[in-house]
């Protein structure tokens, strides 16, 4: 690979099904070389924008790029995008080792020995067909062809649900140590957002076709944080910031703040006996969909 990984430009881009606008003027970028996690809700066109990216389709407005270049119809980009999808892209009723050589012929950065070894990791046999393999082993297929294929581009949609948790944890740790050592674009969408979220450098929430916001991932976590302690102590704290969410046991209470902070926050905080706590990209994830409905 010539590339650290392409990047993807969307803007104000919009599809239509009848009459659902899946995507309502989207504008967010992917940038080259780095990992994106790509969240919201049920129907909140993460696949309609990651399929775009994969030019299986083009917007009905708006302009889709990819290293420069509308990808719909261009071989030279489509090349260097691979899309996995739980259904997964296989030959279905041929044994796996003609899906990997079918992935060699056709991906220029394939790595047959990563692919061997993973598939061996999984446990998913070369010499059985995909279509008779577990849900949870065709996932495992799918997830170890995105990874060998070293697409400068790499899309995962929600392509990992059917395998079990050590399943899943061993897909993140591979993932994340190939990448480490061949860095390219990636992005990964998903619901299990506590499981994955380590994986991310950057974050785009989507909500109703449109984007909610697009950050650093860092940033994002660092925008809430919690306090816990007796409720007459956390209660002075909150003083001047907007409360996300509440929750009480006993006299012992916790609340969600969302920034700016107070400078002088951590400081109270410890004076007055209460605890400063982080927010999981989880919890971030459901106050900002929540508060925009
Ligand atoms: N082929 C299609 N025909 C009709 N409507 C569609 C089609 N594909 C998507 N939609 C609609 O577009 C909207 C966005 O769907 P999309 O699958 O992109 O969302 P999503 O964020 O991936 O959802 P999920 O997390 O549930 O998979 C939904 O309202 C969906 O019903």
């Amino acid at each position: 690979m010539t590339t650290t990984g392409f990047d993807a430009v969307f803007s104000d881009v919009r599809v239509t099904f009848g009459r659902t606008d899946a995507l309502d003027g989207a504008s967010f970028t992917l940038p080259s070389g780095t990992i994106t996690g790509m969240l919201g809700r049920n129907g909140a066109g993460k696949s309609t924008a990651l399929a775009l990216l994969a030019a299986f389709r083009r917007p009905d407005a708006g302009t889709v790029l990819v290293q420069g270049h509308d990808p719909f119809e261009n071989a030279a980009v489509t090349a260097g995008v691979q899309l996995v999808r739980e259904s997964g892209d296989v030959l279905g009723d041929s044994p796996v080792k003609e899906t990997l050589g079918y992935y060699s012929d056709a991906r220029p950065d394939w790595d047959g020995e990563t692919a061997r070894r993973l598939l061996d990791l999984f446990e998913v046999p070369l010499d059985r067909s995909p279509d008779s393999l577990s849900r949870g082993k065709r996932s495992a297929l799918g997830c170890v062809l995105g990874i060998a294929a070293r697409a400068p581009l790499t899309i995962f949609d929600e392509s990992y649900l059917g395998m079990d948790a050590p399943s899943r944890y061993a897909f993140y740790d591979a993932l994340l140590d190939d990448y480490t050592a061949h860095p390219r674009t990636i992005v990964v969408s998903s619901h299990l957002i506590d499981e994955v979220e380590r994986l991310f450098e950057n974050v785009v929430v989507l909500h109703r076709g449109a984007v909610l916001t697009q950050t650093d991932a860092d940033d994002l976590r660092a925008r809430a944080v919690s306090l816990t302690g007796p409720a007459s102590a956390v209660r002075p704290l909150t003083d001047g910031h907007a409360v996300l969410a509440q929750r009480s046991l006993g006299t012992t209470t916790q609340v969600t703040l969302n920034g700016p902070f107070d400078p002088d926050l951590p400081r109270k905080a410890a004076q007055a006996g209460v605890e400063v706590g982080r927010v999981s990209l989880q919890d971030i994830f459901v106050h900002l969909t929540q508060e925009a409905r």
